[in-house]
């Protein structure tokens, strides 16, 4: 939650009319700690927001864990390999990877998949 900010006609501007300003950002002088942190002070809209936070928490966790999960197995594929005497990549799976993600997730998919890459076989 941001404070209202005092205009200099001394009015206070109403929460809607500030939908760039940012909770614990530049322009919030509230003391440390105070408010909900789901950036409104409307008590119904804050109680939503609480709510549908717990499931994005859930899902962050869930993707922590499969990056992780991930990455070992990238890992254990690469040790494998290079044990059997193989390379240490193979750039046509990884190009099969890169479109499969920039076909679901467009241009930042394909983002994703690099830094997916690079967290199991480590950087080029
Ligand atoms: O599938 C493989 O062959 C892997 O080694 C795994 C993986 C990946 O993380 O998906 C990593 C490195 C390779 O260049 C290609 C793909």
């Amino acid at each position: 939650m941001m404070a209202d900010v005092m205009q200099s006609d001394g009015a206070q501007r109403a929460a809607g009319d500030r939908p760039d300003a940012v909770d614990g950002g530049a322009g919030d002088d509230r003391p440390a700690g105070t408010g909900t942190g789901t950036g409104t002070e409307d008590s119904a809209a804050a109680a939503r927001i609480v709510a549908i936070r717990e499931r994005i928490d859930e899902i962050d966790r869930t993707m922590i864990d499969l990056w992780q999960e991930r990455a070992a197995l990238s890992q254990q594929v690469g040790a494998t390999r290079i044990a059997s005497g193989g390379t240490r990549l193979v750039l046509s799976r990884e190009r099969q990877i890169l479109e499969r993600f920039r076909e679901a997730l467009g241009a930042d998919g394909t983002q994703l998949a690099l830094l997916l890459l690079r967290a199991g076989r480590g950087p080029l």
